[in-house]
């Protein structure tokens, strides 16, 4: 998982000064209208926007398009290019991003190469792109045990795909309640339905306007900015997809809606306790490697100190001064992640007499893995085990409908900003197509490097995801 800078991840935010110093913290007012975190602090250390420009910079491949502050979401056209003029029925599309997530035991090793043979996710140089696909092969096939056992725990599979579709529906008929009839998709990047199916269905169903809305709150290269690396890619390559008008919200964590239901499920759980006062607020993000954030300007870890910011802000206002503390879950392979980590900072808890916790999953907004083994399971036993006694979690938003209704405006408000792709500048073909001898050669030699490297390296086999 070696920095590669020069990797596409991030396309698409090419964020000017103008547009990356503003942002809404007044979580009550629908505008865009404050400076953005630099005078923010909640024990938490971090940048300010103004990164954003950095990472642009460093990212080789993105586009011209301005980004539009719509209502505390950054949206993104993608491109710059004129707008439909002629008059016709407009046929709203929303695609949801997600990651997807394998729907029985056999599906987890596949799922498993599909995720690491995203460069997006293992980030080698250039030069060595070539061992992507062997890499993965060796990898998924060595981690598919523990994985398995672990979707076997949550009942052999992931809720992913149902949960989403869940979320495209309530997201549908609060787009139909405000007067916005749209046809809702769901794009996951890993498996069914895949990104390619979902954009085919939109092009089949006509639709001739689209918002883009990730399901992640908060922007990673890893997560939406892979999806939206794909997106760009097929949209290019397509005749009428890139003349289709496209909004991309990239991040939405700053959101009134998004903010007040997280804090609604915090104070609602934490009523749970015997004393609330005294409960420990425990934000787990998923983590990602520090090199995405040191070197390839990944916003994700500033995003994420920003979000518990608001969120305890929010609280504040309620009257909730608990303490809190942010630490991040999940970690894959022989490289440094984000910290601090979840696991070892619940140990410190405990050796610091904290008794009564509470954990907030943070990065994503369905129950996952993640959510239903590694924290329910795993987190809660290490924090019995280190001494804290009363042990809680707050469910994720799923459905939860103060939280959908602000998507639907987010959506609403992202929908002018809609314009189309450039047909230019179309993504690089498969090597296979191009050079089948070549590419065979490639994937001989790249397997055994894999597997020299796979022995070097024997941590992805263990470590937790
Ligand atoms: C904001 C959320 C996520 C980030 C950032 C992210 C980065 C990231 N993930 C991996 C490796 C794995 N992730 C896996 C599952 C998984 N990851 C997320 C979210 C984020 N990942 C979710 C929601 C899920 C669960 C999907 C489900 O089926 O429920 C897995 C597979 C699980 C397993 O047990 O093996 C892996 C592996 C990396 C390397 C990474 C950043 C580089
Ligand atoms: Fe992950």
């Amino acid at each position: 998982m070696a920095a590669a800078i020069s990797s596409p991840a991030l396309l698409g935010l090419n964020l000017s000064k103008s547009n990356t110093s503003k942002c809404r913290h007044d979580i009550s007012v629908h505008a865009c209208e404050l400076p953005c975190r630099s005078s923010l602090s909640s024990g938490t250390t971090g940048k300010t926007f103004q990164n954003l420009q950095l990472e642009a910079r460093v990212h080789n491949r993105s586009l011209a398009g301005k980004p539009l502050c719509s209502a505390g979401a950054w949206v993104h056209p993608l491109s710059t290019t004129e707008s439909h003029s002629h008059v016709e029925e407009e046929k709203v599309g929303v695609l949801l991003l997600n990651l997807g997530g394998p729907e029985t035991l056999n599906d987890v090793q596949p799922f498993l190469y599909n995720l690491f043979a995203d460069p997006d996710i293992i980030r080698l140089p250039r030069l060595f792109r070539f061992l992507q696909r062997p890499l993965a092969r060796l990898i998924s096939t060595l981690r598919a045990p523990k994985s398995k056992e672990g979707y076997a725990s949550i009942g052999g599979g992931s809720p992913l795909r149902k949960i989403t579709d869940e979320q495209a529906d309530a997201l549908r008929m609060a787009l139909e309640a405000k007067k916005v009839a749209a046809n809702v998709y769901v794009a996951m990047r890993y498996w069914h339905p895949f990104t390619e199916e979902a954009v085919q269905q939109i092009k089949r169903d006509r639709i001739n306007k689209l918002v883009v809305l990730p399901l992640y709150p908060q922007y990673s290269i890893s997560t939406t900015g892979s999806s939206i690396r794909v997106l760009q890619d097929l949209f290019r390559e397509d005749k009428i997809l890139s003349r289709l008008p496209v909004a991309i919200i990239q991040s939405w964590y700053q959101r009134g809606g998004y903010v007040n239901s997280m804090a609604d499920l915090i104070e609602k759980e934490l009523q749970r306790f015997g004393s609330p006062e005294e409960v420990m607020i425990f934000f787990s993000a998923h983590g990602v490697p520090v090199t995405y954030v040191r070197d390839a300007g990944d916003p994700y870890k500033d995003q994420m100190e920003d979000c518990i910011y608001l969120i305890m802000q929010e609280l504040k206002a309620r009257g909730i001064n608990n303490d809190h503390k942010l630490a991040y879950q999940s970690r894959v392979g022989p490289v440094q992640w984000l910290k601090p980590y979840t696991d070892e900072v619940l140990v410190d808890l405990g050796k610091q007499g904290v008794k009564s916790l509470l954990a907030v999953p943070v990065s994503f907004v369905s129950e996952h893995i993640e959510t239903l083994e590694e924290i329910d399971m795993e987190y809660k036993e290490l924090a019995l085990e280190s001494g804290i006694e009363n042990w809680g979690r707050v469910p994720a938003l799923g459905c939860t409908s103060t939280f959908i209704t602000d998507l639907a405006d987010a959506v609403i408000e992202a929908l002018p900003s809609a314009e189309a792709i450039t047909s230019t500048e179309v993504g690089g073909p498969d090597s296979l197509n191009q050079n089948p001898v070549g590419y065979a050669v490639k994937m001989i030699l790249g397997s055994f490097l894999a597997f020299i490297i796979l022995l070097i390296f024997p941590a992805f086999k263990n470590q937790s995801v």
